[in-house]
């Protein structure tokens, strides 16, 4: 970062695609603390088979992207952590390890991933998969109009911009340390449909004496 970004300015969306490993972590952080405790529920409109399992009209059908199980579903979580996509041993090895280089191949934006047709091809599923979902509109021109979109967050581009530029500035400003008298737990959260961290204190270093200055502090 510093011999991309330098030490003298504030980074830029621009930034991004010069700091490949920035992206990996953040697709990480995103695989394994996905802001989500599961998918939106979606429900088919109709009867259908998926790879031979019959899924009938009117089926709610959730995006199981748990990462890590959380002492307070403990009932579920077998089920849960047998079939959580963000898990999966054969597209993740080694799931349960943070390891931001197993995206370091990866370049593309999350917003360009959620766009590959092969849904199992994509990053990671934070966003939502995409399913294809049959909508009735009216427009003043055509009157009731049926079309197909693919339901998935709408904003990936707008979150995934802010995203970077708060993660890529945290790690360019500041040195981080956990204090000993407090380790972080990574595996507690807070948060009903969404879940964030149990609060915890880390200390932050300047990384130089110019910090203060470049963030207007
Ligand atoms: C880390 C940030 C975010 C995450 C993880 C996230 C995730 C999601 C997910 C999982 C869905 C449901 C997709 C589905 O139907 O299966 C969704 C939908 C949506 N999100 Fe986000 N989102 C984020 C940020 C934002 C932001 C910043 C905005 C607006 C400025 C936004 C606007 C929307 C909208 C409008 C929908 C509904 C889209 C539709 O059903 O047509 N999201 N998001």
């Amino acid at each position: 970062m510093d011999s991309v970004v330098g030490r003298d300015r504030l980074l830029t969306p621009e930034d991004e695609k010069n700091l490949p490993y920035i992206r990996a972590i953040i697709k990480e952080i995103e695989r394994v603390h996905n802001s989500f405790w599961l998918g939106t529920p979606h429900m088919s409109t109709e009867d259908f088979n998926y790879r031979g399992t019959f899924i009938p009209k009117n089926t709610v059908v959730i995006l199981n992207t748990v990462p890590l199980i959380p002492k307070s579903i403990s009932a579920m979580s077998n089920i849960i952590q047998q079939w959580t996509m963000h898990n999966d041993p054969k597209r993740f090895p080694e799931p349960e390890k943070f390891n931001p280089d197993r995206y370091l191949d990866d370049h593309l934006t999350n917003a360009k991933s959620a766009n590959l047709a092969d849904p199992m091809q994509r990053d990671h599923w934070m966003s939502g998969a995409g399913s294809v979902v049959l909508y009735n509109l009216y427009t003043a021109f055509k009157g009731l109009t049926m079309f197909r979109r693919r339901r998935i967050c709408s904003a990936i581009p707008l979150a995934e911009q802010e995203i970077f530029l708060a993660v890529a500035h945290m790690l360019w400003a500041f040195e981080m340390q956990q204090l000993p008298e407090e380790p972080i737990d990574l595996k507690e959260y807070d948060g009903l449909s969404g879940r964030f961290p149990v609060p915890f204190h880390i200390k932050m270093i300047p990384r130089d004496e110019h910090v203060a200055e470049v963030l207007y502090l």
